[in-house]
């Protein structure tokens, strides 16, 4: 895609990773659902992996600087978050789709997509073409101009997908993506994040632990707000025996990681 770069774009890196964390410690409500992790990522496809309630969307919603750590340190795109100036300034270069995300339901797809890029500060004059670009990534060209209420579910996830995209993000935060898509879109899907990961940090929390090996060149684990595993694709896939419970390979690799750490034989998670 075309669009305007900003010197500071253009700029050598003099960051490590895109995304730095150290002791972070994030609330939700009165628990610590985030509670001391050391965290780094730079460009590639990262999969986030973690049972319910482990603190994946904690995590993921501190990232995106709408959850303000409680503790540690968190820098993205080299700029220590917590000031207001360099948090604006990341904004602009971060993509973010929630686990939830709202919209308005009488705008169309193109309107959404729109606003969002306003939102982001996609120059004005680059906005209509990044937006029919984002949109057409996620396989949504012909319903570009449709009202956002009239989308099924997962037009609606891959809406939202689209507007985390429309910006060219640097680094791009995805929350349950591939929820409510079908087989077809799912490879789609994962051909995307691969074309995007050639240039952009991208962190991918799911419960799809296939998703991950398909898609994601590492994997970080977590659990009750902690480090479980961090480690590539393969060592995942090598984790498990024969007796961990799963479907395929990953999904053994992860039980048998979860089970170590908790220190229990039995599946993960005990009694749910
Ligand atoms: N608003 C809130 N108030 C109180 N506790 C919360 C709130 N949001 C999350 N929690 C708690 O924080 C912990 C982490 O939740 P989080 O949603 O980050 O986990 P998760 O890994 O994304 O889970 P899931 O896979 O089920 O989506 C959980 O114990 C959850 O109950």
């Amino acid at each position: 895609m075309a669009r305007a770069v900003s010197a500071e774009e253009i700029a050598p890196t003099t960051y490590a990773a895109e995304i730095r964390a150290e002791g972070l410690r994030v609330r939700a409500g009165l628990r610590m659902a985030v509670d001391g992790l050391d965290l780094s990522f730079g460009t590639g496809v990262h999969g986030l992996l973690g049972p319910n309630g482990a603190g994946k969307t904690t995590l993921m919603r501190a990232l995106a600087t709408v959850a303000r750590p409680a503790g540690g340190t968190l820098e993205l795109l080299g700029h220590p978050i917590g000031r207001g100036r360099e948090v604006r300034q990341v904004r602009r270069r971060l993509g973010y789709l929630p686990q939830n995300f709202g919209f308005y339901r009488r705008f169309t797809l193109r309107e959404f997509t729109e606003y969002v890029a306003w939102l982001k500060e996609v120059p004005k004059q680059d906005r209509p073409g990044a937006v029919q670009r984002a949109i057409e990534l996620v396989g949504l060209a012909d319903r570009a101009d449709h009202r956002m209420r009239t989308l099924s579910g997962g037009m609606v996830r891959r809406a939202g997908i689209a507007q985390a995209i429309v910006n060219d993000p640097q680094i791009l935060l995805l929350d349950e993506p591939t929820a409510g898509l079908d087989p077809g879109q799912r490879l789609r899907f994962r051909e995307l994040l691969h074309r995007i990961g050639q240039d952009t940090c991208v962190l991918v929390a799911t419960h799809i632990v296939e998703d991950v090996s398909a898609a994601c060149a590492d994997v970080t684990l977590i659990d009750r707000g902690r480090l479980v595993f961090r480690g590539t694709r393969e060592e995942l896939l090598g984790a498990g025996g024969e007796s961990s419970p799963g479907d395929s390979p990953a999904e053994r690799g992860y039980s048998a990681l979860l089970a170590r750490h908790r220190g229990d034989a039995e599946r993960p998670g005990g009694s749910w």
